[in-house]
Parts: structure tokens; sequence; C-alpha cells
């Protein structure tokens, strides 16, 4: 059931396009460019990812490299930080790092060692839930780095990959599902 009220529903069936066999044959990506361009979009988008963990909040997570685009404006909506995860090789300092596989390939993450303080209340925030396994990388990063996650906020969750069932305990908020 998607969490967003029907007339943001609407503007962001608008701005989402599907392109089939992209990045390779079978897969329908969805193409969340045409909602970043309309300012009133992304704008909206943004308060609504943000909105059910308001005060609750001490840094916002991000995931290379679509994800960072719709975290950063929900980290300003809560006052709290942002903290990048990053594809492995990426990242100067110390990290820590996790490999899990995608709905086309697999991948590795990392987070710096220290990117917030042990008991931070952590909100972690991507453009799309598919499998579930850069979510599942990005909350045990949260947790090896001594925080706690609040949440994982998206734009979309696609339902038929199953994403929730790798994120068992973890509250899941998609504004719309496909
Ligand atoms: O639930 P999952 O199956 O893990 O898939 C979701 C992830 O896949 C996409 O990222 P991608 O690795 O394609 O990187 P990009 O943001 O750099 O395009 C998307 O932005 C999510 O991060
Ligand atoms: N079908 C898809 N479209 C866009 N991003 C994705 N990430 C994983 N699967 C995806």
């Amino acid at each position: 059931m998607p969490d967003a009220p029907a007339d943001l529903q609407r503007l962001i069936e608008a701005g989402i396009r599907d392109v089939p066999d992209f990045p390779e044959p079978g897969v329908v990506f969805k193409d969340i460019t045409p909602l970043l361009a309309d300012p009133a979009s992304l704008k909206a988008v943004a308060e609504a990812m943000a909105a059910p963990f308001d005060g609750r909040v001490d840094a916002v997570v991000g995931l290379e490299a679509r994800g960072f685009i719709l975290a950063a404006p929900v980290a300003l909506e809560l006052g709290a930080g942002f903290v990048p995860v990053r594809k492995a090789g990426k990242l100067p300092a110390k990290t820590y790092r996790e490999s899990y596989d995608l709905e086309y390939g697999t991948a590795t993450v990392e987070m710096h060692v220290d990117a917030f303080a042990p008991g931070s209340r952590v909100l972690v925030v991507d453009d799309v839930l598919a499998t579930g396994g850069t979510g599942r990388a990005a909350v045990e990063l949260v947790h090896r780095a001594g925080g706690t996650v609040v949440g994982f906020s998206v734009l979309m969750e696609l339902g038929f990959l199953k994403g929730r069932d790798r994120l068992t305990g973890v509250g899941v908020h998609a504004l719309t599902e496909a």
C-alpha cells in the first residue's frame, strides 16, 4: 500500500518513466529523471519522504548515486546531517564494507567508520527498493557504526521483488509501489 496521498501519487506517476531492457534485457528500469527535473515534484517528494521521521533523526544515510539526490533534501527537511554510502573504493578514510546482489548484478558499498556518533538515530534514503540488497547492506553498515536505524524511506518500491522481506525489523516507507 503506497504511503503518499493521491495528489502526490499523480505527480510521482507522471514523473517516473519505464525504460524496458535497461541496463539489461528483461529489466524494466524506473527512470526518475523527469520527476527530478520538475521543481514542484522534487520538493513534494523530499518533504513526503521526510515527514514521518520528523524530530527523530540525527543523520540521513544516502545510497550512491540516485539515493544521494533525494537524501540531501530529506536531510535538510529534517535538520539532520547527510552521510554517504558509496560504491567501493570512493571514500577516502577508514570504512566498513558490505557486498550484495542487485536486480542486475552485484555491488559492494562502504561507509566511513566515523560517519556519525555511536547511538545516532539514522534514516536510510534511496530512490528505489527492488530486491532489498542495497537497503540491507546499508542497514548493516549503520549497525556496524553503532547507529540505530529509524527507517528506510524510498520514493518507489518494486513490490514484486519482495525487498521488504530482506529488511525485517526496519520500518519501510515507500511513497509509491510498482
Ligand atoms: O533493492 P536493490 O535490488 O538493491 O536495488 C535498488 C538499488 O538499485 C539502484 O541502484 P544502482 O546500484 O543501480 O546504482 P545507481 O544509483 O548508481 O544508479 C537503486 O538506486 C537502488 O540503490
Ligand atoms: N528496475 C529498476 N529501476 C530502477 N532502479 C532499480 N534498481 C533496481 N532495480 C531497478
